[in-house]
């Protein structure tokens, strides 16, 4: 499988304090990469470089091939490289279908405008329908998004995610405070597309890494302690002491 995304060598610090140092991954076309770690590993920092919101002091990104490191975010999701927002990227006053057609739409390269034409409002609106049946939301398609519960509205950032087509779709703790049941059917859904959707997935629920992930990237004080099938991940010395081993105390 060749790489989707290259991270190579890349770098970033606060001040005197390193939070990201000399990381090298890859994530190949089609696959689930899990980021673990204990806090302040530097996840979300990594995150925010691949996404274009932080600039890295040293290193690079490849995506799909090309450099990357001088696209705005914007530009970057334009590319398919998509992060899943929280709350307050979803318009609350709206329906949760309009909020999912919206992103859609911009997928469509129509933006948010509302005067797209019939029958890209159609288009839209079908890719809405169809997701919200797929999330067994479609009884919740009319409800303000203000209105939906919070696992909803988890459920809702992940729809508008996978609206804009992304080719790899960055997910922070997905699943956070959701109910069990609530977290299956989130990762059921990521799961179902993998086939034309990378993902890479933070979260500190290392048995979701587990189950979800075919690789997974254990980050510890902002270096890459290793890169491995969840197997030998669990099995690796280093891991264990830093991390699932405290996890296990
Ligand atoms: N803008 C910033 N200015 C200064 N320090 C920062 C900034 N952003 C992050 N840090 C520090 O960098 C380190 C890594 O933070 P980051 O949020 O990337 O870790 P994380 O692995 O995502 O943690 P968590 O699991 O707790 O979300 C932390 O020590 C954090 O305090």
């Amino acid at each position: 499988m060749t790489a989707l995304l290259q991270v190579e060598g890349v770098g970033k610090r606060f001040g005197e304090f390193a939070a990201i140092s000399d990381v090298t991954l890859d994530l190949r076309g089609g696959e689930t990469l899990g980021l673990i770690g204990p806090n302040g590993a530097g996840k979300t920092t990594l995150f925010n470089m691949i996404t274009g919101f932080l600039k890295p002091d040293a290193g690079s990104l490849r995506f799909d091939g090309a450099a990357i490191d001088r696209l705005a975010p914007a530009q970057r999701v334009a590319r398919g490289l998509v992060r899943s927002f929280q709350k307050p990227m979803l318009f609350p006053a709206l329906a949760l279908r309009e909020n999912i057609a919206m992103a859609a739409r911009q997928h469509a390269g129509r933006g948010l405008s509302w005067w797209g034409g019939a029958r890209a409002t159609r288009a839209a609106n079908d890719e809405a329908d169809r997701l919200l049946i797929e999330a067994g939301l479609q009884h919740r398609a009319e409800a303000r998004v203000a209105d939906l519960a919070y696992g909803e509205q988890r459920m809702a950032d992940l729809l508008i995610a996978l609206a804009l087509r992304p080719r790899l779709l960055l997910l922070d703790e997905p699943t956070a405070g959701l109910a069990p049941d609530e977290a299956r059917r989130l990762l059921a859904i990521i799961r179902r597309h993998d086939e034309g959707t990378s993902v890479m997935l933070i979260t500190h629920e290392v048995e979701i890494a587990f189950a979800a992930c075919d690789r997974i990237a254990v980050l510890n004080l902002g270096r890459l302690l290793c890169l491995d099938t969840p197997a030998a991940v669990q099995a690796h010395p280093a891991v264990r002491e830093a991390y699932l081993g405290a996890l296990a105390a």
